[in-house]
């Protein structure tokens, strides 16, 4: 045993980044990434003082409870609705994220679903692997233009302004829905107009969420929305499950009420709804918008950053770079 401060990383990352703590603290690393339960958090963090967390990874005032050394979360990701801010914040602990590192590759990523959604491929290509291609038919597997269509963009923030960047290459015309309008500037360079909710569901030819999951944003996009939207639309979900109710979805696929969806995350993944299995409309994947190498190695750096920081270490000594309240620094 050493007098070193310790951290505990919830699963594998990388460990060459992990390794810039060991001078500072005593590391453990799970040797498997799983869901823990409540009980085994608050085992866990009651002997740590400080945390390297992820979203399967729910942390309130139950899991830390005993947590009487610990000093700072850091949550692999962006999005933190995996953390109960006001207990921790009430408990004295930081709280950090990986803001801005994964904003293009997120961005690409909710790129590469709205172009398979719309162009159909991964339905093709599961036909083409069941060997079903002899001669393809010229009226198969018709999709729809990208092109100059209208791009929607709810929750126009970092990785959304990402997003409406790239729609300049299409000569797609961006509108977007936030609380707030943003700044005339960011909308200028983002070449987006601020519409309401209602407006930004009706004339959307594709429809991108990327807002956060709050109280407020669940089910944000649920049948009364679907309703509004063209049956041309095309959705994709690179937020968070729940934000969408995955049910009224499905229906609204099934019955072409809408034209495909290229889903990201998942209401209570890793289930799925299982009707969504059985659509050809969607493009699934396992909410993996951040995982290219490059971009998980920098949410890695980016937490340890925050971790050392918080002990007074490295470059933003006293200062996690993404800290989330920085009212207990106080
Ligand atoms: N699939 C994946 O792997 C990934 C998913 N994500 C998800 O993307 C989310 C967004 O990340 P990021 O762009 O960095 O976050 P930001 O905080 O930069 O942007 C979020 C945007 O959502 C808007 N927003 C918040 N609440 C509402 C609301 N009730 N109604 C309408 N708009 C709202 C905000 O504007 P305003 O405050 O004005 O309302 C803001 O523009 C994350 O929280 C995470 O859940 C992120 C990374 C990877
Ligand atoms: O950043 C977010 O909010 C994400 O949802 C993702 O980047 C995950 O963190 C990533 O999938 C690791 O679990």
């Amino acid at each position: 045993m050493t007098d070193k401060p310790r951290v505990w990383v919830s699963r594998p990352t990388f460990p060459g980044i992990v390794a810039r703590l060991e001078p500072h603290f005593e590391v453990t690393v799970e040797p498997e990434e799983r869901k823990f339960s409540s009980s085994e958090l608050a085992a866990r963090l009651a002997t740590q003082d400080a945390a390297i967390v992820g979203l399967k990874d729910r942390i309130g005032a139950a899991e830390i409870a005993h947590a009487t050394r610990l000093r700072i979360v850091a949550n692999l990701g962006v999005g933190y609705d995996n953390l109960d801010l006001d207990s921790l914040s009430a408990a004295g602990i930081a709280a950090s994220n990986t803001a801005d590192v994964l904003n293009e590759s997120v961005a690409d990523y909710a790129w590469a679903l709205l172009l398979g959604s719309a162009r159909r491929m991964n339905a093709a290509e599961r036909w083409l692997r069941a060997g079903h291609w002899k001669a393809t038919e010229f009226k198969a597997w018709l999709g729809t233009d990208v092109r100059g269509r209208t791009l929607g963009i709810l929750g126009m923030g970092r990785i959304g302004q990402a997003i409406a960047h790239r729609a300049v290459g299409f000569g797609m015309p961006v509108l977007y829905h936030n609380r707030s309008p943003l700044p005339e500037a960011t909308e200028r360079a983002c070449h987006a107009r601020f519409v309401d909710k209602a407006q930004l569901l009706r004339e959307s030819d594709f429809l991108v969420l990327v807002l956060p999951l709050t109280p407020q944003t669940r089910h944000a996009i649920g049948a009364p929305e679907l309703a509004l939207m063209k049956p041309t639309a095309v959705l994709v979900n690179v937020a968070r499950g729940g934000i969408v109710d995955d049910k009224a979805l499905t229906a609204a696929l099934r019955e072409r009420r809408l034209a495909a969806a290229g889903l990201d995350v998942f209401e209570g993944e890793p289930a799925l709804h299982p009707g969504l299995l059985e659509l050809d409309n969607v493009v699934l994947s396992p909410h993996i918008a951040s995982a290219s190498t490059e971009t998980r190695r920098a949410m890695t750096a980016l937490a340890v950053d925050n971790v050392l920081a918080l002990f007074g270490h490295g470059p933003h000594a006293g200062r996690p770079p993404t800290i989330l309240n920085p009212n207990v620094l106080a």
